[in-house]
């Protein structure tokens, strides 16, 4: 099979079956497996994506409260300055960015790794929803506004 029609699409990696033998392909960000080549449908609207984020609220935040801070205090100025230094430990694969946002996120999906699942346009705010679109499987978005804070946004499916 030429490589051409065996691409693999960003985010993937293709491994073999230690029990059978068989390839399968692994998603690098959600460690998830499949038998089937993921199949990257150029050119067709994307409908959904999957995301993980790491929101550092502040002040100004809509809801300046978190699992982590009953009332969080911090000016915008340094929540960016922090979620800079969670981006150089994620960037230099120090951290990888569910760890960070396991410790370190202001929103409840920190449980999951800062996992949100599946969502579709029109269910983001959307600064956040047009960054989660525009990324590439794999990809870490740079710092992303919103009404609830700042973001870092990895788009894992
Ligand atoms: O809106 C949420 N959490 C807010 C903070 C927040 N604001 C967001 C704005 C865009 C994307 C994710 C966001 N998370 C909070 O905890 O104050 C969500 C939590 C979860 C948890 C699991 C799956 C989806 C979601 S959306």
């Amino acid at each position: 099979m030429s490589d051409v029609d065996e691409e693999i699409p960003p985010g993937w990696e293709k491994r073999v079956s230690r029990s059978t033998g068989m390839t399968y392909y692994l998603n690098i960000a959600t460690k998830e497996s499949q038998w089937e080549l993921p199949s990257v449908k150029l050119g067709e609207p994307l409908i959904e994506v999957q995301c993980s984020h790491l929101l550092v609220k502040h002040a100004g935040s809509r809801r300046p409260s978190s699992w982590r801070e009953d009332k969080i205090t911090r000016s915008k100025d340094e929540a960016i300055a922090i979620l800079n230094g969670y981006k150089k430990k994620i960037i230099s694969s120090e951290c990888t960015l569910q760890e960070l946002a396991q410790k370190y996120s202001d929103c409840s999906s920190a449980k999951r790794g800062g996992d949100l699942g599946l969502f579709r346009r029109g269910t983001m705010q959307k600064p956040f929803e047009d960054s989660a679109f525009n990324l590439k499987v794999g990809q870490l978005s740079d710092i992303v506004d919103t009404d609830s804070g700042v973001h870092l946004i990895l788009r894992t499916k």
